[in-house]
């Protein structure tokens, strides 16, 4: 198709958009419990994913039940963890491999002695990784990296990966990348142009993965980053979810009409 013949097509271009959770959708908190989420968060998303023909995922390092209670009634596609679980888009879940529910509970365990006797740390013990915040004790960040790296020795399929004030351990191989492609290969997403949107370390292997696939990767805040474009806050993030959702509503109008 020569470039004058694609401006004329009826068909739009269609995208599957993916975004990371937590200082992407919603303001970054003090702790994980205390974040904000606007009631207006579901409705956007809800609208969101009926435009894009339910082509719309959260990519997360929280567990799914979490994302479900904060967009409660709303069941999106997720892949939670970090990837090691994925929701897909028809409701049914990929099996988690046992040895990544044995090794964070592993873990878990190791480093909770650390917390007990620093209760300003806190550990989040997920299926199949762990998160170590130091949020509300900065100084113990030494610590928690050094308890975490213990923890792995043993542990040889497990790595480390930091995020915002926190040290995650999440199995070797399982990323937010992996949990893009395999969405990528399911109905409704395949055959679509991926967008992902993130703010954190863990996302640049999403944005790869995106930007392998023809899409682009979309990077909130400052920082090196693969992503190839950038935006400034959360409120963009809506605005711009909201925008794509009002470009494919006259998209799919004007197919209607011709
Ligand atoms: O992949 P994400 O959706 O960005 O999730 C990454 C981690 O986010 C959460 O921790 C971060 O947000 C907390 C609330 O704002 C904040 O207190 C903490 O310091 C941040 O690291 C969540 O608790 C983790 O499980 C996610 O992996």
């Amino acid at each position: 198709m020569s470039e004058l013949d694609h401006a004329a097509s009826p068909f739009p271009t269609r995208l599957a958009i993916f975004t990371d959770f937590d200082g992407t959708l919603v303001e970054i908190a003090e702790s994980p419990d205390d974040i904000d989420v606007p009631v207006s968060l579901a409705h956007q998303l809800e609208r969101a994913a009926r435009e894009f023909d339910s082509a719309f995922a959260v990519i997360t390092g929280r567990e799914i039940e979490d994302i479900d209670r904060y967009l409660a009634p709303l069941l999106l596609p997720v892949a939670g963890a970090h990837g090691t679980q994925r929701r897909r888009a028809d409701g049914t879940l990929e099996p988690i491999d046992p040895a990544a529910l044995i090794g964070s509970e592993f873990i878990a365990q190791a480093v909770a002695p650390l917390v007990m006797a620093n209760p300003s740390l806190i550990v989040e013990a997920k299926e199949g990784a762990v998160a170590l915040h130091f949020r509300q004790a900065p100084e113990l960040e030494a610590e928690c990296l050094m308890i975490m790296q213990e923890a792995l020795q043993d542990l040889p399929d497990f790595t480390l990966v930091p995020g915002k004030m926190v040290i995650e351990a999440r199995p070797r191989g399982v990323t937010k990348g992996t949990a893009l492609r395999a969405f990528m290969a399911e109905e409704p997403f395949v055959g679509r142009t991926p967008i992902f949107i993130g703010d954190d370390t863990t996302d640049e292997d999403a944005f790869l993965a995106a930007q392998d696939l023809g899409g682009i990767g979309i990077k909130l805040g400052a920082g090196d980053t693969a992503a190839r474009m950038r935006i400034a806050d959360v409120a963009s993030v809506h605005a711009l979810i909201q925008g794509l959702g009002d470009i494919a509503a006259r998209e799919r109008e004007d197919i209607i009409h011709h």
